[in-house]
């Protein structure tokens, strides 16, 4: 499989404060990859630094081969990369359609938005509601429904299912698992291990700002209780 992105070696910092000390990670086309660790190991850092929202970085990040340590933030998306926070942006004053049409596409083949409605049949419903009427599930499929319009390769989710309902975190692993046979790649930070389980091809576990151990979903039975020890859960 070829690589989409490759990490190597990249330390980034918060002003003073060190946060990731020698990342490495190489996600193959069309992979999905969870990356696992307890709260302040630097897994969201990990994806603000790939976006290049924090620039205070060294090492290296290639997608496609292309050099992104040179690339500025505003250009990042023209190169596929498309990043859904934890916080999910939603501009509560819009609704649906407006938060849908708002980014630009910058590559081709984003979805259209019948596709989006058929991938997301709830945010149809809704496509009139403000922002502000929509339930935390509806703000983060909205969340990815606007990224996968700009026709992004790599996706970068930080925790898709936090504070969300079971069976809200259902539909949204439905959605993942809809986009890896599309053929999306997808980087995710996650805390909810089952959801993980679910819709990861393989973990990276972060420990101190940096990966200590990388295994395919088949080894997870195996590595449950060294998990369960690393992540306190
Ligand atoms: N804006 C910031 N300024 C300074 N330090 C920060 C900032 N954001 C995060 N940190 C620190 O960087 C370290 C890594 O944080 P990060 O948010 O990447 O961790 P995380 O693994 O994603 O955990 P969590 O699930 O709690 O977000 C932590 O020690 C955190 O306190």
């Amino acid at each position: 499989m070829a690589a989409l992105l490759e990490i190597n070696n990249l330390n980034a910092w918060y002003g003073e404060s060190h946060v990731l000390h020698g990342v490495n990670m190489t996600i193959g086309e069309g992979e999905m990859v969870t990356i696992l660790g307890r709260n302040g190991v630097g897994k969201t850092t990990t994806l603000r630094t790939i976006t290049g929202i924090l620039r205070k970085r060294r090492g290296e990040i290639r997608l496609n081969g292309h050099d992104m340590m040179q690339v500025p933030l505003h250009r990042t998306a023209h190169h596929g990369l498309g990043y859904v926070p934890e916080e999910r942006g939603i501009f509560a004053s819009l609704n649906v359609i407006e938060n849908l049409m708002l980014p630009p596409a910058v590559g081709d083949g984003g979805m259209s938005l019948d596709e989006i409605f058929e991938l997301f049949p709830n945010l149809h419903e809704r496509r009139n509601s403000p922002g502000t009427r929509l339930s935390g599930g509806e703000q983060q499929m909205l969340a990815m429904a606007r990224i996968l319009r700009t026709g992004v390769k790599l996706l970068l989710l930080d925790e898709p299912t936090e504070g969300l309902a079971p069976v809200i975190v259902q539909r949204i692993g439905d959605v993942l698992k809809k986009l890896k046979e599309r053929g999306m790649t997808v980087l995710l930070v996650e805390q909810n291990f089952r959801f993980a389980a679910r819709v990861a091809d393989r973990f990276y576990v972060m420990d101190h700002g940096m990966v200590v151990s990388e295994f395919p979903v088949g080894e997870l039975p195996e590595r449950m209780d060294t998990l369960h020890t690393v992540l306190g859960v």
